[in-house]
């Protein structure tokens, strides 16, 4: 659940499911929060919730000390970014490197078995709400990599199905305005993706005896 800008969306999210918050630090976001709210946000949210900071071309540092007073479990990192400076801050906290979707190949050769790193496929313009073409990405999408991009209630379970994503992230579809939550939205939402997440078939587990049942 992304674009949390306040402690009542975040206890909001965490009532409905959620099994982590995305807090985006990135200056040109419409969802931009404080190191500060997004700190009390999570707090709130419990200690099961992880709490994500999202970033976008900014500088080492600056993530860095932005994560650690925001005390995030992990950071989302978007842009056109070296490899090394991935490498670097997978050092501090666990990476999703988000691409789009021509970049989802090489990606996925250059990331492969990269400890701390996971790859997450998002539209062109991340928190756009525009969904992609899933069944066009499916040759490339790798196991366990995450999917975000124009996601809501009326298409995540399509998604999953199409993807078998390791998690799906939305913001835009959930809201009433920008950085404040649609409460109908984000409980259809965690209802829509965890319904489909307990029947889809994974490669890497057997679920062979509940199918027979
Ligand atoms: O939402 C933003 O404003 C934003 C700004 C900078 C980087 C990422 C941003 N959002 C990310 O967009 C995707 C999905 O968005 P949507 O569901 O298509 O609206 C999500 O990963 C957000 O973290």
């Amino acid at each position: 659940m992304c674009g949390t800008t306040s402690v009542a969306d975040a206890a909001l999210a965490a009532q409905a499911g959620a099994d982590a918050l995305g807090f985006i630090f990135a200056p040109v976001s419409k969802r931009l929060v404080s190191a500060q709210v997004a700190r009390e946000a999570g707090l709130a949210a419990g200690p099961t919730v992880a709490r994500v900071g999202v970033f976008m071309n900014q500088g080492l540092g600056e993530v860095l000390r932005t994560a650690e007073a925001a005390r995030v479990s992990a950071v989302q990192l978007h842009g056109p970014l070296a490899g090394l400076y991935v490498k670097q801050i997978a050092a501090y906290y666990p990476v999703l490197r988000v691409v789009r979707p021509e970049e989802l190949a090489g990606a996925a050769r250059e990331w492969d078995g990269v400890p701390g790193v996971t790859l997450m496929l998002d539209a062109p313009e991340p928190g756009g709400g525009v969904p992609l073409d899933w069944a066009a990405l499916r040759a490339d999408f790798p196991a366990g990599a995450w999917l975000a991009g124009g996601l809501g209630p009326a298409n995540v379970a399509q998604a999953i199905r199409e993807l078998s994503p390791g998690a799906v992230d939305a913001v835009s579809r959930l809201e009433l305005s920008p950085g404040r939550k649609d409460p109908a939205a984000v409980r259809a939402f965690v209802a829509a993706a965890r319904g489909e997440l307990s029947t889809v078939k994974r490669p890497d587990v057997d679920n062979s005896a509940a199918c027979a049942d």
